[in-house]
């Protein structure tokens, strides 16, 4: 079993965000979370990665809890959130070298050889503050590319800022991970242009 998620339920406040999220995701299997500005889908994502805590219902992780096995949770999890997370002073291949997935740094040469692949090879050697937005969005997908062993990705708006190409490689390399049997839970605003990604509506808010 890979990720289950029961009954889970976020409040803010006198209101409900979301309640009774419900959905079970096993290897080679993708989900789509959609819903409106506001509905709750980054905060779904959070839960799911152990960085917020439900109001109510649990996530488990290979039929554990994942607040009790948190370490191997995170060892088998590559989670990009809405922010990129990079360091603007460093170069991009700083940035992956240096730190950006924990416990799993990469060289100099994996970290060009990543940015090369994804179309930055140029930008490679300058500073993240100078980059431009899809730029640095790309940089923190070249992540993608240095944890292929990690089974389950959680990935936030992943194509946000992108050009239609580079939007177009991103998706060849989600379903290239489906497809080694990864499993993927993913928010766009855009439906994901590949085939058995399953649909989880978010409702309410703008
Ligand atoms: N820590 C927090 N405390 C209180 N309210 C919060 C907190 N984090 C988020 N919210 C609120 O919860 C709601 C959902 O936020 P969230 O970022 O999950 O939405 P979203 O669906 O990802 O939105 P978008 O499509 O705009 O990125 C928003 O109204 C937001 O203001």
């Amino acid at each position: 079993m890979g990720l289950t998620c029961q009954q889970l339920t976020c409040r803010r406040g006198r209101s409900t965000l979301f309640a009774g999220v419900n959905f079970k995701l096993q290897a080679g299997e993708a989900i789509w979370v959609q819903g409106r500005n506001g509905s709750g889908k980054t905060t779904l994502l959070r839960m799911l990665c152990g960085l917020a805590r439900p109001d109510r219902g649990a996530v488990h992780w290979r039929d554990q809890p994942i607040l009790a096995t948190r370490a191997q949770f995170h060892s088998e999890l590559l989670h990009i959130g809405h922010a990129d997370g990079l360091k603007p002073d460093l170069l991009a291949w700083e940035n992956l070298a240096l730190g950006a997935l924990p416990g799993a740094r990469c060289t100099r040469a994996e970290a060009e050889q990543a940015l090369a692949e994804i179309g930055l090879a140029a930008a490679a050697q300058r500073p993240v503050r100078l980059l431009s937005q899809g730029q640095r969005k790309r940089v923190a997908l070249a992540r993608l590319l240095l944890a292929p062993q990690r089974p389950l990705w959680i990935l936030d708006e992943p194509i946000a800022s992108l050009d239609q190409a580079a939007a177009a490689q991103v998706g060849a390399i989600l379903q290239a991970h489906c497809a080694r049997g990864g499993m993927l839970v993913l928010t766009t605003h855009q439906q994901p242009d590949f085939p058995g990604v399953r649909h989880l509506q978010l409702g309410a808010p703008c």
